[in-house]
């Protein structure tokens, strides 16, 4: 059967050198697939199972920003197009961390050309992995906030590591608001009045909490986050590809469509929006909280 809401804008950036893709390299071994091993997003795809493990590489935090993001529409594009490939994990290769969410260093003092071509790499990034055909599981082994609640919530399955971990789109705390379609997907996920709750406390939660709003559907030790994914994906692998794609689609679509229709005035709303005085003024107030944490 077809994908049918594949995108395949950020690879077409990527051709015109609007975009630096990554390293792009394909190991060929008995089993497993590696793709683009020296960027920050590892492919290791098992030929046996047709799983795909897709790790964010950008320690110490995995921040998303504007080659991570494109690096991983490449490899879900990539996927998409494997034929052999029936399910995609999103993992993490840095210990005690799912994502930190968008770099906000990219939005930070940042110019309006840069900040455009960042939203248009996350809106990809994001329409890959909303829209997969594959049957996709988030194994959340460490914080998951803001932009990293986003790409677990658009998997079909979230598998949490119980203890210290949080996980929300804590957005407001910034001093910045959830776009539209951040929103639309939590509202997919745990519901109208528990996103009106999470969105405007830019609450995060504890995986216990999570479960209990349905923002992850199963909460583990840590060792048993990867082998409960393997365990849950047997299910899933069971149905029917065909029937089990056209719910999904059915399901995303008006979601998709939304962000579809309005991508570029999206992007430029984010861009003017990013770069008013009060907003950089309370992103300059959160980076230094974060880095006096430290100290
Ligand atoms: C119209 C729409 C307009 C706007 C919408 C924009 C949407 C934005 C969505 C987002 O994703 S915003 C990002 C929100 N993310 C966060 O609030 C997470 C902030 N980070 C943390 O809370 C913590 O770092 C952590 C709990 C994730 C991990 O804690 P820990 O392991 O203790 O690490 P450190 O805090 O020491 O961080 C190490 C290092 O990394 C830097 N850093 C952390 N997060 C980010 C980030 N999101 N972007 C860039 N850099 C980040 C941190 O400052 C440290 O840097 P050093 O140089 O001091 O080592």
């Amino acid at each position: 059967m077809a994908a049918p809401m594949r995108g395949m804008s950020v690879l077409r950036q990527a051709f015109q050198g609007l975009v630096r893709p990554a390293g792009g390299q394909v190991c060929r071994q008995v089993q497993h697939r590696c793709y683009s091993t020296p960027g920050h997003v590892q492919v290791d795809m098992n030929s046996e199972t047709g799983v795909a493990t897709v790790r964010l590489n950008r320690p110490p935090v995995n921040s998303l920003n504007l080659d991570v993001l494109t690096e991983l529409s490449i490899a879900l594009e990539k996927l998409e197009t494997d034929k052999s490939c029936k399910a995609m994990v999103l993992a993490s290769a840095a210990p005690g961390i799912f994502s930190a969410g968008l770099d906000i260093l990219e939005m930070y003092q940042s110019t309006p050309e840069r900040c455009v071509a960042f939203w248009r790499a996350l809106q990809d990034a994001w329409l890959n992995l909303y829209g997969s055909r594959l049957i996709t599981m988030a194994a959340i082994e460490g914080h998951s906030p803001a932009g990293g609640c986003l790409l677990a919530m658009s998997c079909d399955y979230r598998v949490m590591a119980e203890g210290k971990f949080q996980i929300g789109l804590n957005e407001t705390k910034l001093g910045i608001v959830a776009p539209f379609w951040f929103t639309d997907v939590m509202l997919n996920t745990i519901g109208h009045r528990e996103t009106e709750k999470a969105l405007q406390l830019g609450a995060l939660y504890s995986a216990q909490q999570a479960l209990s709003i349905g923002l992850v559907d199963k909460v583990v030790p840590l060792a048993e986050v990867m082998p409960t994914v393997e365990g849950e994906l047997k299910n899933w692998l069971q149905i029917p590809a065909a029937a089990r794609v056209i719910t999904k689609t059915s399901m995303r679509k008006a979601v998709l469509d939304r962000l579809r229709s309005q991508k570029e005035k999206d992007a430029q709303f984010f861009a003017d929006f990013i770069n008013r005085d009060s907003v950089q003024k309370s992103l300059g107030m959160y980076i230094a909280s974060l880095q006096k944490k430290k100290n």
